[in-house]
């Protein structure tokens, strides 16, 4: 039974809704209005926060998609300074409640509906369904095993202990032959174009320092081969099947990891160091690390990547109704 479960939503006028049918929680059990007059008037609204080796999230669960969550309301709530800092925003919404996974979520009973730290939408992200999953365990939504997941990038299947690493069947990478150049502080490198369900452009560099502070996007060239926009990955050798990267994540900025970021340069490590599982027959792994830690990239001779890395659930707490009523308006 999970600990926190949204069931309201601020009505049209900004006001919260009153009682009167709100009185029991989808599982039919007494909810908060049914006991104190005070929660009647101050409704809460859950959130956790986790990361995954450091990218950070805030986790909203909202399994009847009853939130309306507005690009402008997540970079408020992931601002690090006026909300509650992440580098994305997961919501956690039944699959059978939310129009992009009902025709496509098969056996996946949760969508994750993830959003990036400016508010912009994304197909995928490697380090959030790691923690989105570690959240569905916490709050005794799934039991320790293998969970399928919808994503907008389809479903992703997850195996996942009650402690440790969590591992991800990221599905296989596609590897466009157009790339770009990508430019930082006048130096200039070809960067090969990996999609993991959402877009990447890898470049080996000699230093890491050379990708610059990221405080802004790279500029790269042809624009029209990322028509909406793209993740850069710097990459540089630490040793046999060993590499580093930094990233500049589309819609947030430098993070300290990217999982599906991880996964596109271990993918494009493989083919520059002739190692394709498709041609050998052997799976070949790669350690990638980020600022946040390491991330274990396994590629299988069917093409499947697989990621393994943490998850960790840090807090949880619940908004305050009024800050949240004037960041959703
Ligand atoms: N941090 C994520 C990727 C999040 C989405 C990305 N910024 C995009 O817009 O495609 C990961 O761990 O994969």
């Amino acid at each position: 039974m999970p600990r926190w479960w949204p069931s309201w939503r601020p009505s049209p006028s900004g006001g919260w809704p009153g009682c009167a049918d709100r009185g029991r929680t989808p599982y039919g059990r007494p909810g908060p209005c049914a006991r104190t007059i005070q929660l009647v008037t101050t409704p809460r609204i859950a959130f956790l926060k986790g990361h995954g080796t450091e990218n950070d999230f805030v986790i909203v669960p909202d399994p009847e998609g009853r939130l309306d969550l507005s690009a402008a309301a997540v970079a408020r709530i992931c601002d690090r300074r006026a909300g509650l800092g992440g580098d994305g925003l997961l919501r956690v919404v039944r699959a059978a409640a939310h129009p992009e996974a009902r025709e496509q979520a098969g056996e996946a009973e949760w969508f994750m509906d993830y959003r990036n730290g400016d508010g912009s939408v994304a197909e995928m992200c490697g380090n959030g369904v790691r923690v989105f999953v570690r959240y569905l365990l916490h709050a005794g939504l799934v039991e320790a095993g293998d969970v399928a997941i919808a994503t907008r990038a389809g479903v992703r299947r997850v195996h996942l202990a009650k402690s440790g690493d969590v591992t991800v069947s990221m599905g296989r990478a596609e590897l466009p032959e157009e790339g770009v150049t990508v430019t930082v502080d006048g130096r200039s490198w070809p960067a090969r174009n990996v999609n993991m369900g959402n877009p990447h452009a890898v470049a080996f560099v000699e230093d890491l320092a050379h990708a610059g502070h990221l405080r802004e996007a790279p500029p790269f060239a042809p624009a029209s081969v990322y028509p909406d926009g793209v993740n850069i990955e710097f990459v540089v050798d630490r040793g046999p099947r060993h590499v580093a990267m930094r990233v500049h994540e589309r819609g947030s900025g430098e993070t300290r990891s990217c999982g599906t970021g991880a996964c596109a340069v271990a993918v494009a490590a493989v083919r520059r160091d002739g190692a394709d599982p498709a041609v050998t027959g052997l799976p070949v792994t790669y350690t990638v690390d980020v600022l946040g830690g390491s991330l274990s990239i396994t590629e299988l001779p069917d093409g499947t990547v697989e990621m393994t890395g943490p998850a960790v659930i840090v807090a949880e707490g619940t908004f305050d109704p009024d800050w949240l009523t004037t960041a959703l308006a």
